[in-house]
């Protein structure tokens, strides 16, 4: 048992590593997280309910995790093969492609939560 604990608690650390790694070295994750940090200060300011918190939370982690995974897809296909072929291309951007639909359920998640907001600022 005090194996299997002390195992989790390593994988966590690496775990903790990763996601560092990626928000010290990755651009499209430090340009992604400028503008989650907006989204949050927005958050405040509007005094989004509950509800909307939650689901910008997860839209925000939606969008860094999917993000985190392609950096990690053209990290491998780099290794693998550096120089130019069909194939790597391919998988670059098929994993490309995933964060499109991340990025894009997103953007239609942030409207639906502030264009209210929007509209008495207008009104
Ligand atoms: N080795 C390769 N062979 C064929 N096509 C490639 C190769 N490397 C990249 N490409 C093409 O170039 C596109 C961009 O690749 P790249 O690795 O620069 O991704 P990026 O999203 O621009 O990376 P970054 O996250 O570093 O900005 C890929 O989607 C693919 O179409």
């Amino acid at each position: 048992m005090r194996k299997f604990i002390n195992g989790r608690i390593k994988s966590i650390g690496y775990a903790l590593k990763g996601a560092l790694l990626l928000i010290k070295t990755e651009h499209s994750i430090i340009a992604q997280l400028i503008v989650f940090v907006v989204l949050i200060i927005l958050g405040f300011v509007c005094d989004i309910s509950k509800q909307d918190w939650i689901n910008q939370i997860l839209a925000i982690g939606l969008v860094l995790s999917v993000e985190g995974l392609n950096t990690t897809a053209e990290k491998l296909a780099d290794f693998v093969h550096l120089e130019n072929h069909p194939k790597i291309g391919f998988i670059k951007d098929i994993s490309a492609g995933a964060v499109t639909f991340a990025a894009l359920s997103c953007l239609v998640t942030i409207i639906l939560i502030y264009y209210p907001y929007i509209i008495n600022l207008l009104v």
